[in-house]
């Protein structure tokens, strides 16, 4: 075996996952606040409702409640986050700390989604908020690169799914289609609640070229994602976890997809897993064993996502650590999936192919090399006795 084959088959170090470029799909905004923001924009916005006013206890009470094996009393978390991001100045805050942090997580590019009907109650009009959105999500990139660090942040509209205003958020989303929104999206508690009840949203984008995703088999199977597909005509899926349904594993280890799940293969259609959020709402019982493994290994176009950093303790780093240690990834599988995902993005093709080939695979080539580098290093000079 060569000095290179052995380092290709080495885990990255926490600090080279923190460093190779990263593409986020499926993150909320109302899910990724920092703990001490939800603490201040409460206090100054006369929010009394808070579990906890302690930033650590808030952070760990998120987690904790959030933890519950069911997507219906995961999304009850929410109401905290939503609660005090209801004017504009705490929605200028937050988007502009999304930026950020996903930055100094060293995502690169990454699509964040919020629900503006959800931040109408102190009286914004569904276009403010999505100019205060905007600009924070700006503002956040402009401190990013004084910090040296470069991200693309766009933003996907998301209209919730029991309630009835989607079509008026499609129209939302393609006023501002080059103003900062990239998508649309549908979330919300799944059971009770299919996507085809908002066909008139997805066949208003669709005559208007626009792009989406859905929210679909995450807490539901396979009917919610043949759906979202074939019904509705989304682009991506939200989860699509459990097109795992649709794939039967015989004991020798053959494979054999059924018509849905070859459907989803061949097509390529992106499926935007979220690993920790499956494991608290109960979609998977533990990292080891969720269908990223398998569908990484049957090369679905798989991307790796946050979906609630807030509420999982997460990040794009700790998602990639958590599948390091479950699958044995390496940065080749890494660079896999930050290619996925970039292919998948709503923005033009040329930013995709110039993000993809100008910024991800030099990326992942310069921390390839690093270990010539480091022996470099030791051959002159800082050998020991012992070497
Ligand atoms: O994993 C999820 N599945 C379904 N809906 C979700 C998930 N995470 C968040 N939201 C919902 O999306 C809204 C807009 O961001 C959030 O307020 C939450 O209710
Ligand atoms: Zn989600």
């Amino acid at each position: 075996m060569t000095s290179q084959s052995i380092q290709a088959g080495t885990a990255p170090s926490s600090d080279q996952i923190r460093r190779a470029p990263k593409v986020l799909l499926h993150d909320h905004l109302d899910g990724g606040l920092r703990p001490g923001t939800v603490v201040d924009l409460a206090r100054d916005g006369g929010y009394s409702r808070l579990p906890e006013t302690e930033a650590d206890k808030l952070g760990v009470w998120f987690r904790e409640a959030a933890d519950s094996g069911s997507l219906e009393r995961y999304l009850e978390t929410f109401s905290h986050t939503v609660g005090v991001m209801q004017t504009r100045e705490a929605l200028v805050r937050v988007a502009r700390e999304c930026a950020e942090d996903l930055a100094e997580d060293g995502v690169v590019y990454a699509e964040v989604r919020y629900a503006p009907e959800q931040h109408l109650d102190e009286g914004l009009s569904l276009e403010e908020v999505v100019e205060a959105v905007n600009e924070g999500f700006r503002e956040g990139e402009r401190t990013a690169r004084l910090n040296g660090h470069r991200i693309r942040v766009g933003a996907l509209l998301t209209a919730m799914r029991h309630a009835a205003r989607s079509l008026e958020i499609a129209e939302l989303a393609n006023r501002h289609r080059d103003q900062g929104v990239v998508g649309f999206d549908i979330a919300g508690a799944e059971a009770g609640f299919p996507p085809t009840r908002h066909l008139d949203a997805f066949e208003y984008l669709k005559r208007e070229n626009n792009h989406f995703t859905i929210h679909a088999g995450e807490a539901f199977g396979l009917p919610s994602i043949w759906q979202a597909l074939q019904w509705c005509g989304a682009d991506r899926l939200g989860h699509g976890v459990r097109i795992i349904d649709d794939i039967e594993v015989a004991a020798d280890g053959s494979v054999k997809l059924g018509r849905l799940a070859s459907y989803v293969r061949d097509k390529r259609i992106p499926l935007e897993l979220c690993p920790s959020s499956n494991l608290q709402t109960g979609a998977a019982a533990s990292y080891a064993e969720h269908p990223i493994g398998l569908l990484r290994r049957l090369h679905f176009r798989a991307t790796v996502n946050t979906d609630n950093r807030l509420m999982s303790g997460t990040s794009m780093s700790r998602e990639f650590e958590h599948l390091v240690d479950a699958f044995g990834y390496t940065l080749d599988d890494m660079q896999w999936f930050s290619v996925n995902a970039m292919k998948s993005a709503f923005i033009p093709f040329d930013e995709r192919l110039a993000m993809i080939n100008d910024v991800i695979k030099p990326g992942y080539a310069e921390l390839k090399s690093e270990w010539l580098f480091q022996q470099t290093a030791s051959t002159s000079g800082s050998m020991t006795a012992e070497d």
